[in-house]
């Protein structure tokens, strides 16, 4: 399997799902039952969807000193993506969210990753793509991002049922057209050479300040 472009060297390249070793027959059994709520149907993987590199984008340094994630990479469109497209799952090591927080054996700790996201808070799943993952973990916030002249994220993370493994898994959306959209904005939700722009959510940035905060304490009372 070929590797994406910039694909950083340290973190094995995923192309299915990884299992934490401590989920146990209940987490498979959430894992792999399609939710059937009529009113509110997940969205599905195409059976066809080739593994591997995702070819509508590409892993990019960041070299803009003015970009919060400077120094760091992004993931930007290659073609024009349209409202509502999918662009690719978000492959990582699928663990239990909560207690046993991290793995004390292996010295990791999932509560401290930024690639973990919450696949099925009912279930206790999460996916955490910062030790083992796909492109889709360079997706960064919108949150002072220049340039975007006040738009703020154009996709989104979305539950998706994967037919080709049979569980949910989590994928990168762009978002679709919102009901004013005119022109272009109809039919191009992230234009060909645009960053692609999600919200962790306000939960994210305030867990990262109290972090940082804690980390200024400590430092301040040795
Ligand atoms: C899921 S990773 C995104 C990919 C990351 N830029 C990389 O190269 O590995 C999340 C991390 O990216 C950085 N990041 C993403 N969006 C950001 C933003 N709007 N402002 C500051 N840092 C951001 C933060 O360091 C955050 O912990």
């Amino acid at each position: 399997m070929p590797l994406p472009a910039n694909w950083p060297s340290h973190v094995p390249y995923l192309t299915v799902p990884a299992y934490s070793p401590h989920l146990g027959q209940a987490h498979f059994q959430a894992l792999r039952t399609r939710p059937a709520d009529p009113s509110d149907p997940i969205p599905e993987i195409p059976r066809d969807l080739r593994p591997g590199p995702c070819p509508a984008v590409r892993i990019t340094p960041i070299t803009d000193p003015n970009h919060p994630a400077h120094g760091q990479a992004g993931l930007f469109a290659t073609r024009d993506l349209a409202p509502g497209e999918l662009i690719l799952p978000y492959l990582g090591e699928i663990h239990i969210g909560t207690a046993p927080f991290g793995d004390k054996t292996e010295g990791y700790d999932y509560a401290k990753s930024d690639y973990d996201l919450w696949l099925d808070r009912d279930a206790d799943l999460a996916v955490d793509a910062a030790r083992i993952g796909n492109e889709a973990r360079f997706v960064n916030d919108y949150r002072g991002v220049p340039g975007r002249d006040g738009k703020k994220a154009n996709a989104e993370f979305r539950v998706v049922w994967d037919p080709r493994t049979g569980e949910k898994c989590m994928a990168v959306f762009v978002l679709p057209a919102g009901k004013r959209a005119v022109g272009r904005a109809r039919v191009v939700g992230i234009a060909r050479g645009e960053e692609v722009l999600v919200s962790y959510g306000r939960g994210f940035w305030q867990g990262r300040r109290e972090a940082e905060e804690q980390d200024a304490d400590e430092k301040g009372n040795t």
